[in-house]
């Protein structure tokens, strides 16, 4: 890593994070962190621009407005067909195969079910919400899993009736509810069971979610997934097909995987011994850590693919039972990387700090509704000009929103130009997983538009809401 050319105090005396170094030239764009079709302009009237798509932000800009949310569709769906065939190909010979269940919570809306469902991918849905947006979008009711610790009855019979492949039994409470609904549906309703393998996987607290602390699963150490799957066999309604377990989001250590894999493989072999049941399916969940900054650095869908394949084949072979068919659902790795955040910047204030430093604050018309992470998980990002280029002198800078708190914060800390000024684009990438999908409309800010954009043409797959949208709910 470099340091900044004002000397490495310059950033370290903020106590900025130790991943902020400047790029050579901060008109770059590092492409870990980007669209593949990413790309600052050369020459020509858009000289300097940023382009997603082949589309300039400014037309963005100028034709959506901002704040906007852009999502490259063919980044995008590139990184969901690597998942998807990365995974048959390991796991060809090993079962024939996997499946990946995209996880819709990351970022879904209907075009993107569709594309989904053109592209060979499965749909997780966790509630009845995803699973409208599954249905409207053309997705093939048995290629959807239904996922959710606290199902309602109606999402449980909607899920039921509409076919979905698999009911995801998240606690005692939905095995008798699913079989219920599949009585009066006339179906046998396929489930796999949930399971808390006890692993602490190394990420944020909020999102690791197969430790015993949590509200998610069945724990496997305490004996209730076990016990799980004897009463869902008693159920003749339902079909097992398997053992499910996602040990958390953001997600670089393949250790955590494996040894979940590993937990959950010997209780797939201990259910064959005690019920002479052998269970067809294993779903490992999904968790794929994406780079928000350049000190991430991702496994490839290949490399993960292989990675896995070889710790289940190899603990099946010890366990003396055949592969069970895999599933994966990946949300993170493949929305995030493909999606942008487009923002125009509204004021500039430059604050004193300790030892002659100072740190710029550069406010931009959206924030903490549009994008929570930062707050949530203080999770970092990136941000550039994207507008124009600019040979300024970097400055360390605060990118933050409009929003009534001071923990209102985009990026926490970020080196922009020192002629940054009101009125100037600023684009914020790796926002396409979490963002849209948790936005809120904090302060009666109405959520920004979701644009496709793909072969120099944009597109809105989600319109911006307005204040009457915001004043139509309200009926007091
Ligand atoms: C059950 C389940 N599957 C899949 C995912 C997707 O995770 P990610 O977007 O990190 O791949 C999540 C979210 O963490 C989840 O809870
Ligand atoms: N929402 C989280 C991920 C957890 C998702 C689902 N279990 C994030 O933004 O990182």
């Amino acid at each position: 890593m470099r340091a900044h050319p004002a000397g490495p105090q310059h950033a370290a005396g903020l106590g900025g994070p130790g991943w902020l170094s400047e790029p050579d030239d901060p008109n770059d764009l590092l492409p870990a962190l980007w669209p593949s079709t990413a790309r600052r302009l050369s020459g020509g009237s858009a000289d300097g621009v940023v382009s997603v798509g082949g589309v300039p932000v400014t037309e963005l800009a100028a034709e959506h407005g901002t704040p906007a949310y852009i999502v490259d569709e063919a980044d995008f769906r590139a990184r969901a067909t690597a998942f998807r065939d990365a995974f048959a190909e390991a796991f060809a010979d090993a079962c024939g195969g996997a499946d990946v269940y995209y996880a819709a919570k990351a970022f879904t809306c209907t075009a993107v079910a569709r594309w989904l469902a053109e592209d060979g991918l499965r749909y997780d849905a966790c509630t009845g919400g995803e699973l409208a947006v599954a249905l409207r979008g053309g997705t093939d009711p048995a290629h959807v899993l239904l996922h959710g610790n606290n199902k309602s009855d109606e999402e449980i019979v909607r899920a039921v009736r509409a076919g979905v492949g698999k009911v995801v039994v998240d606690g005692f409470h939905d095995i008798d509810r699913t079989a219920d609904a599949a009585r009066e549906a006339g179906v046998r309703q396929g489930v796999l069971i949930r399971t808390t393998v006890g692993v602490e996987a190394h990420t944020h607290d909020y999102i690791a979610t197969a430790h015993e602390d949590q509200k998610f699963g069945l724990s496997l150490a305490s004996g209730q997934a076990a016990e799980a799957v004897r009463r869902v066999l008693a159920r003749p309604e339902l079909e097992l097909r398997g053992l499910h377990s996602h040990i958390g989001s953001q997600i670089f250590d393949v250790s955590g995987f494996e040894v979940a894999a590993r937990r959950l493989l010997g209780l797939h072999a201990q259910v064959l011994a005690e019920h002479g049941v052998e269970m067809p399916e294993i779903d490992l969940g999904g968790g794929f850590g994406i780079a928000y900054t350049t000190q991430d650095a991702p496994l490839s869908p290949a490399d993960l693919a292989r990675g896995m394949a070889e710790v289940v084949t190899a603990a099946c072979a010890q366990l003396g039972v055949a592969v069970p068919k895999v599933s994966i659902e990946p949300g993170r790795a493949i929305a995030g990387p493909a999606g942008v955040t487009l923002y125009r910047v509204g004021s500039t204030k430059d604050v004193a700090l300790d030892g002659g430093l100072q740190r710029r604050y550069v406010a931009v018309d959206g924030g903490m509704s549009d994008n929570i992470r930062t707050a949530l998980y203080d999770a970092d990002y990136s941000a550039t000009l994207g507008g124009r280029r600019s040979t300024a002198s970097p400055v360390l800078s605060r990118v933050v929103g409009k929003h009534c708190e001071s923990g209102d914060v985009v990026v926490k800390d970020e080196f922009l130009p020192d002629d940054l000024a009101a009125g100037d684009l600023l684009v914020v990438p790796a926002t396409g997983a979490y963002c849209h999908s948790m936005a809120s409309q904090y302060n009666h800010v109405p959520r920004p538009p979701v644009v496709a954009v793909k072969d120099g043409v944009s597109r809105v797959l989600v319109r911006r809401e307005t204040e009457d949208d915001l004043l139509a709910l309200d009926v007091g």
